[in-house]
């Protein structure tokens, strides 16, 4: 009864994943655990949406070796998905419009499920007619999942870099949706929401999980120890150091890749503000 009660959510990280790392990951079960503790939420599902290559991040290496490596890093998991819908985007996706993507697929989705449940309902209701009231609860359908964009708190604390993100997206992705934001070294999230008008305003919908054991894992050091020849083994997936190793992904030549290009919100919005 009580778990039908419960708000389902679908947690959508976004980022780079160059490469998926253990934290990533860890990230989900921590935002999992979170929501789930304060007994409103029931996560069902969570997906890793790589960025595509038009994000032209320096060291950013093909989409489709991201997503694989995602794809590996995710296999064991029971409810960590991987979608490359944006990876496959020709130009770079702003995070509300891939936000808004993966909350119409999810909707349609659920409406699917509405449908079919409705013919199989009316079939249903014509031999339960005379049955107990009691049993209608069987009808009840709880109600669409709600999508939260999972980030680190250094994505929150970027929402301050003038010309990286539009207002109104911020303003979309923590009002409509809502942001479970796992706490990184040298990041205060609770300040940082205390010091901005629109996040202050939709504090309720900003979700903080705080990781308590200081974990820095990061894509970058991975990339780094990779190139200098150092053992990155149990920062991520095995099955992904494979990938990597086998195919020589992460070199000093690979790390040269946009370097002198601008990333490609700032290339988007300054053009736009001129
Ligand atoms: N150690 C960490 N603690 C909390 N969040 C993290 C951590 N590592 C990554 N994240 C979050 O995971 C998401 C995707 O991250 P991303 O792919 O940019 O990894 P990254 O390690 O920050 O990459 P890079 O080092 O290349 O900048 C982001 O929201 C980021 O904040
Ligand atoms: N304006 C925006 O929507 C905006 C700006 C900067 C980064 N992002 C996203 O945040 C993620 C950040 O990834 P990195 O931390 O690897 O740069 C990426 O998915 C990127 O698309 C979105």
């Amino acid at each position: 009864m009580a778990l039908q009660q419960k708000t389902k959510v679908v947690l959508l990280a976004c980022g780079s994943f160059n490469p998926v790392t253990n934290m990533h990951l860890r990230m989900f079960e921590l935002a999992r655990d979170h929501l789930e503790d304060t007994g409103k939420y029931r996560v069902v599902r969570g997906i890793i949406s790589p960025v595509g290559d038009a994000y032209k991040k320096k060291g950013l290496i093909e989409a489709c070796h991201r997503v694989e490596m995602a794809k590996q890093a995710t296999e064991n998991s029971s409810w960590i998905t991987v979608d490359d819908w944006e990876s496959q985007q020709a130009e770079w996706v702003e995070t509300a419009k891939v936000v808004r993507h993966h909350h119409s697929e999810l909707l349609s989705a659920e409406q699917n499920v509405d449908e079919a449940d409705t013919v199989k309902t009316v079939k249903r209701r014509r031999v339960e007619e005379n049955e107990d009231a009691c049993s209608s609860a069987d009808h009840n359908r709880p109600g669409a999942p709600e999508l939260k964009l999972l980030c680190g708190a250094d994505v929150l604390e970027s929402f301050s870099v003038p010309n990286l993100w539009k207002p109104e997206d911020i303003e979309e992705i923590v009002g409509r949706y809502g942001l479970v934001c796992v706490t990184r070294g040298g990041c205060d999230a609770e300040k940082f929401v205390n010091q901005s008008d629109v996040l202050f305003q939709h504090r309720k919908n900003i979700h903080i999980v705080r990781e308590w054991v200081t974990n820095d894992i990061s894509a970058t050091h991975v990339r780094r120890s990779l190139r200098r020849g150092r053992s990155v083994r149990y920062l991520l997936p095995d099955r992904v150091l494979d990938y990597i190793q086998d195919r020589c992904l992460y070199s000093a030549e690979s790390e040269k890749k946009y370097t002198d290009v601008i990333l490609a919100p700032f290339q988007r919005y300054t053009k736009n503000t001129e």
